[in-house]
């Protein structure tokens, strides 16, 4: 890429009444990074001092030749090109701009679309990874073209890419594009605390308030907690109560591993659930079962949810509270990067 013939170098104290043709950048480690200069700023005698500070002997001044875009307006036309439903797009900032979350939800990026587009010389997409609960104004993903200039050849690129992922992709007719966010529905969930410890009151139960707090920061809320003792029959009743009470997600803690009193996963399934999976490839978390009766989900969540604070359980309740349905093939991919403790 030859861009010498468009940009000319200037000594700064040469550069006075002249315009900036891109951000400038101070970094000063610990306190700050960030734009000293904005594109656009008329030079003045007086930053001359500031601009042999952050180690600018030299400002370019720049003639665009057709065919070729500043970074700033390279980043934007990538970014328009693949920003979908719920996504805000900032300023460019040194030529980058950062998609942010609209709302609440969970993000949905297409991993294929994003290393497609990072394979194209001197582009860059560096997202969240998808399914990532994010809240409303979080940053999303980010793209930035490296070079101050770039050959609007790439752009097209991108913003073909991002026309052929439109025409394929069937299942994403909400989205509108590769990059999206999916809100959060309010569920009403029903918890069931089962142990008999916790029943009997010979313990506090310590599990209710973890549930909470986690399903309400994904935008739900607990409509009932109700305890079982460590009884097939009571568990497979208070799944019934909550059935009645048309719950949108039945919680069921405790009891999910291999002691003889451990009834959680064979009362889920006497009630009537298809099992997805008990077993989830991922520590902590391992003994969380996924369930379903009827539509309606419910999960088994092992005594590690209780202390741990990111286990399957937490990989799988943003994704059912933005109201998707998980299959077999969501939990087998957990285990693959699924070691987080335990
Ligand atoms: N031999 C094996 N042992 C264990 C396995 C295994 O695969 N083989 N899995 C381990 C894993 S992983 C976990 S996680 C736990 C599973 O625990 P459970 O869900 O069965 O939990 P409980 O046995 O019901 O209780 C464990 C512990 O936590 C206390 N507890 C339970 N509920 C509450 C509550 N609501 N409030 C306060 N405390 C609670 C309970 O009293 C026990 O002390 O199993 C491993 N073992
Ligand atoms: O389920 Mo345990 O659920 O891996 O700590």
């Amino acid at each position: 890429m030859n861009h010498a013939s468009m940009l000319q170098e200037v000594k700064v104290e040469d550069a006075v009444g002249m315009v900036l043709a891109h951000d400038l950048t101070q970094i000063i480690p610990g306190e700050f990074k960030g734009r000293l200069f904005r594109k656009g700023h008329v030079v003045r005698e007086e930053d001359i001092p500031a601009l042999l500070s952050i180690g600018k002997e030299h400002i370019y001044t720049m003639h665009l030749e057709p065919g070729y875009l500043h970074e700033d307006e390279a980043a934007l036309r990538m970014a328009k090109a693949f920003a979908g439903r719920n996504v805000e797009l900032s300023e460019p900032h040194e030529g980058k701009i950062n998609l942010k979350a609209a709302v609440d939800g969970i993000v949905k990026i297409d991993r294929t679309f994003v290393d497609r587009v990072n394979s194209i010389p001197f582009t860059v997409l560096a997202t969240l990874k998808t399914n990532t609960p994010v809240q409303k104004q979080q940053k999303i993903a980010g793209t930035r073209v490296i070079p101050l200039i770039m050959e609007e050849e790439s752009v097209l690129q991108i913003e073909s890419l991002a026309v052929q992922w439109r025409q394929t992709e069937k299942s994403s007719d909400l989205s509108g594009n590769p990059v999206w966010v999916k809100p959060f529905r309010p569920l009403k969930v029903g918890l069931i605390t089962t142990g008999s410890e916790v029943f009997g009151g010979r313990i506090q139960d310590k599990f209710g308030p973890v549930v909470k707090r986690k399903v309400e920061q994904f935008g739900s809320e607990i409509i009932e907690q109700r305890l079982s003792p460590d009884d097939s029959d009571k568990i497979v009743q208070e799944i019934r109560y909550f059935l009645d009470r048309k719950a949108d997600l039945i919680l069921l803690t405790g009891g999910m591993s291999v002691d003889p009193d451990d009834r959680t996963p064979g009362a889920i399934q006497r009630a009537g659930a298809r099992t997805v999976s008990y077993g989830t490839p991922m520590l902590p978390g391992s003994m969380l079962m996924m369930a379903y009766i009827g539509q309606t989900p419910v999960m088994g969540l092992p005594g590690c949810v209780m202390h741990d604070p990111y286990t399957s359980f937490d990989v799988l309740l943003p994704r059912i509270c933005a109201g998707e349905e998980i299959v077999r093939e969501d939990i087998t991919m957990l285990g693959y990067g699924g070691l987080h403790g335990c």
